[in-house]
């Protein structure tokens, strides 16, 4: 096959090479709708940067791709499969996996418990998971309350890797922690996309270093998708994103 011939056939991939694809998704609570007509597709080992100021609605959107909130209208298929609205474990199952800006864990259990009670059959054992994650690997036996908050994101995105995520939803992974902190954490996410093939959706307030590791970034204002485009694009534009972000440009 020539280069000519791949490259026409990479150009005209079918849609169905999607991992997560999210059509015309509304999102709110109750009668009210916080986020509109949102759409998604991405293919395995790609990463998605979703930005915007506070109140955007960027929680409200990967609460309702995990089946925490209900959909109030609009699609989200994983593996070419529709998920049902507002059912977490269903979402879980199809391979869905959220990494809340809580981090959620167990602080009275150590961070080997941790990461074990969350490990599902196929996934990467403790040894293989600690490679991404040296500086936990000394804190194994330390109770997860007792950490640095950059080592309890660490162990979030530990446990959230040892379920086998075809999808990973990561909220906010820099609350709370200094730059330098995010400045380490993010290229593992990277990491995560290219090494198991894990489409990754990633919240982020710091723009710069979540467009560093992103293939793709949307910016959500007031609800609306504002402005999407590759990441590489976007960093080259910061006068766009900042129009984005002051409200200056239509909805997309
Ligand atoms: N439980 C809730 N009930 C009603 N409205 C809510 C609820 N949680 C959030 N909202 C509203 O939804 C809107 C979007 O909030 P959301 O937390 O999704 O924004 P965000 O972009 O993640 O903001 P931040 O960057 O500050 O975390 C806000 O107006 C917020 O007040």
């Amino acid at each position: 096959m020539s280069e000519q011939d791949t490259f026409s056939e990479a150009e005209k991939a079918p849609e169905s090479d999607a991992v997560l694809e999210v059509r015309g998704l509304s999102a709110g609570y109750g009668a009210v709708t916080v986020v509109r007509d949102l759409d998604i597709s991405l293919r395995g080992g790609e990463v998605l940067a979703i930005l915007g100021p506070n109140g955007a609605g960027k929680t409200t959107v990967m609460a309702t791709l995990a089946g925490l909130l209900p959909r109030l209208d609009g699609e989200v298929l994983v593996g070419g499969k529709v998920l049902p609205s507002a059912r977490p474990g269903a979402a879980n199952k199809a391979g869905l996996v959220l990494v809340a800006d809580d981090r959620a864990l167990f602080t009275g259990l150590s961070v080997k418990e941790n990461i074990q009670i969350a490990h599902k059959a196929g996934g990467p054992d403790l040894d293989a998971t600690m490679e991404l994650f040296p500086a936990l690997k000394k804190r194994l036996k330390v109770s997860a309350g007792a950490i640095s908050g950059g080592e309890q994101q660490m162990l979030a995105v530990a446990r959230a890797l040892v379920q086998r995520p075809r999808v990973l939803l990561i909220d906010e992974m820099s609350m709370g922690l200094a730059p330098v902190i995010v400045e380490e954490l993010l290229p593992i996410v990277r990491r995560i996309a290219d090494d198991t093939g894990a489409v990754v959706v990633l919240v982020e307030q710091h723009v710069h270093l979540a467009l560093e590791v992103a293939d793709e970034a949307m910016v959500i204002v007031h609800g609306d998708v504002r402005l999407t485009g590759s990441a590489t694009n976007l960093a080259a534009h910061p006068e766009r994103l900042e129009a984005a972000y002051l409200g200056e440009t239509a909805p997309v």
